[in-house]
């Protein structure tokens, strides 16, 4: 490409390119009216220095679950001083790197990384709230994850009866999860659904007009003025609520069409810089899911994708022969795959030998291998 085809360092279709990035908090929140003010209902005793009641909000991925805590928990703060912390159990997954998190969030330092028991780490937590008579928010967004590796209901029984164990101990918990397949209260042990009556709050999907309310003040902030018209935002609402609704779905688009009409040397974005770009972002699911796996469970992926549709024996066969591990591992490493939507286990009866399990993905093998490298 010859130079005065190609756009000038300085020359952009973007204003504040920030704007399409994660950690973006967006100015306003629309279409999200009734779950804050059911959420606000039930952490209001928190501004008042009471225990607030426990909720648990549920949605598919990407509805605005994580943007609502985030919100609130900030003006909670800003109206008292409430303890809130807003742990990522995709990245905290067990009781004790929850409880690291919010000694964390609560002193300021992390807790020495070795030598101290989970039940020295509680009880500074909670004689802390005891002392100073505070309260403490628990937001356990993705929890989830804490039921696919069997710690939800000792982290939740010890947040729940921390005032049993440390009497006046106020704390709250918000569960924030987006697998809609979990039975969350039928998966807890007896003893902690005794004591969790939470509020539900539903986030539902947005529909495809909804989504272009959201992505048209994205485009606003984000693009030169002109540089995105109203038929793009509607094409990306309609591929986004094609692909299940997701808004990261339509914001990496946005974000990517943006970068392909500049690879064209244009200065507007253009319907086929959205359909090029779409090839890629219509994965940013299945990158978040692989992201968040450890070395194990990304072999177990590989190698289904190598063998997809075959029989969990043979699978297992390829499986032991790149890590060495047991069977048993091997089972609990498909179950939650299969729960996390990035494959699918299904029975079939095989003559003569009862039942077994056939184990293909449920992405494209290509763009799941191209992702893992
Ligand atoms: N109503 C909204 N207005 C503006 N932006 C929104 C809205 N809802 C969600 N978003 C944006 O969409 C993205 C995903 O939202 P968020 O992380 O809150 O979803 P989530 O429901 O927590 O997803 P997951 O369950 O996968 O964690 C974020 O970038 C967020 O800023």
């Amino acid at each position: 490409m010859a130079d005065d085809e190609m756009l000038s360092w300085d020359e952009s279709v973007f204003r504040d390119e920030h704007v399409f990035e994660i950690d973006y908090v967006p100015e306003t929140f629309y279409h999200r009216d009734e779950q804050m003010q059911n959420l606000k209902y039930a952490l209001r005793p928190a501004a008042r220095g009471s225990r607030p009641l426990n909720v648990m909000m549920r949605g598919p991925p990407g509805t605005g679950k994580t943007t609502a805590v985030g919100k609130l928990f900030d003006e909670l703060q800003a109206v008292s001083d409430v303890n809130v912390a807003q742990v990522n159990c995709q990245v905290d997954s067990t009781r004790y790197a929850v409880f690291s998190r919010l000694f964390e969030e609560m002193f300021e330092y992390e807790p020495p990384t070795s030598g101290i028991s989970f039940k020295k780490l509680f009880g500074q937590i909670t004689d802390r709230l005891v002392e100073d008579d505070e309260v403490l928010v628990v937001a356990l967004d993705d929890v989830n994850y804490l039921f696919y590796d069997d710690e939800a209901s000792d982290t939740l029984y010890s947040l729940l009866r921390a005032h049993e164990a440390h009497s006046g101990a106020k704390i709250g918990v918000v569960l924030v999860s987006s697998d809609l397949d979990l039975d969350i209260i039928e998966e807890l042990d007896t003893r902690v659904q005794s004591v969790f009556r939470p509020e539900e709050v539903y986030f539902p999907r947005y529909d495809e007009p909804e989504i272009a309310d959201i992505l048209g003040e994205r485009v606003e902030y984000g693009f030169v003025h002109g540089s995105c018209g109203p038929e793009i935002v509607d094409r990306v609402a309609e591929l986004t609520a094609d692909t299940g609704g997701d808004l990261r779905v339509g914001i990496d688009l946005l974000r990517r069409a943006g970068l392909q009409a500049e690879m064209r040397a244009s200065r507007s974005v253009e319907l086929e810089d959205v359909d090029s770009a779409y090839d890629k972002s219509k994965y940013v699911h299945l990158s978040r899911h692989l992201q968040g796996l450890s070395d194990s469970e990304r072999a177990l992926v590989a190698v289904v994708a190598e063998h997809d549709g075959e029989r969990a024996g043979e699978v297992y066969e390829a499986f032991e022969e790149e890590t060495g591990l047991g069977y048993t591992r091997y089972s609990e490493l498909i179950n939650k795959l299969d729960q996390l939507g990035l494959i699918d286990a299904t029975y079939t009866s095989v003559e003569g030998r009862g039942r077994s399990r056939t184990l293909s993905l449920a992405y494209d093998a290509n763009a799941v291998l191209e992702r893992l490298d």
